[in-house]
């Protein structure tokens, strides 16, 4: 499942976010890259363990922590502590890839399955030409741009690219989530499941035995398939 988690980030967080990875140095991105995905990777990255990332990873993880929908929908069981990247307008891009499997954080050690890849977008749209983020779902491809403050979620078993930035810059942060639910078809049902329950108790129409026999549904399939 691909979805598409709007403002993530408020207003005053990103934009202290983007202060603080504006004014920083950045390496080159190779750092982080497999044997395959180095040789099609052409991007910068701020250093893992630097002042800036730390100081805006903890933005990021403090908004993660309060989104209801972004909880719904990936279940996370570790979060790999979240990386920032730029394109710029000299064609940097990203060719077709898959994420590795497993990694490692310089940060805490801890090893992370990645099952879900996230980009948290820091740039607008409009200030940059080209960088969609293109995933090849099963349902097809899909091309993704967002506002700023806003995340895509996806599996990251889809081979995915970035397309050229020709103008302007491209900032994002990205991870890679372990969920609590490992199969991709099990969490999607869950996320659907839970949305709408929250319509139905929203709603206000169901009746609310109904609702109680769904939400236990829910958490008996939550019990079944979740790894803590
Ligand atoms: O910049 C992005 O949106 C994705 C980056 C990416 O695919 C990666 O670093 O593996
Ligand atoms: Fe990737």
């Amino acid at each position: 499942m691909l979805l598409h988690v709007p403002n993530v980030l408020d207003p005053a967080s990103l934009a202290r976010c983007r202060a603080i990875v504006e004014a920083a140095d950045w390496s080159d991105g190779g750092i982080t890259a497999g044997t395959q995905s180095v040789q099609v990777k052409n991007n910068r990255q701020l250093p893992e363990g630097s002042e800036a990332s730390l100081a805006a990873r903890a933005i990021i993880v403090d908004a993660l922590a309060r989104s209801a929908l972004f909880f719904s929908a990936a279940l996370p069981k570790k979060t790999f502590p979240p990386l920032f990247n730029r394109y710029d307008g000299q064609a940097n891009t990203f060719g077709n890839h898959i994420d590795n499997a497993v990694r490692t954080s310089l940060t805490n050690g801890d090893w992370v399955r990645t099952d879900l890849s996230v980009t948290l977008f820091l740039s607008e749209p409009h200030e940059y030409d080209g960088g969609d983020l293109v995933i090849e779902d099963t349902f097809g491809t899909q091309r993704v741009k967002l506002p700023a403050g806003d995340l895509v979620l996806y599996p990251s078993s889809s081979v995915h690219r970035v397309e050229p930035v020709t103008r302007g810059s491209r900032i994002a942060s990205f991870f890679w989530i372990e969920s609590m639910v490992r199969r991709d078809d099990q969490r999607r049902l869950l996320f659907d499941m839970d949305m709408a329950i929250m319509a139905m108790r929203e709603g206000g129409t169901a009746d609310p035995e109904h609702v109680v026999k769904l939400t236990g549904c829910y958490h008996n399939l939550m019990r079944m398939w979740a790894e803590t």
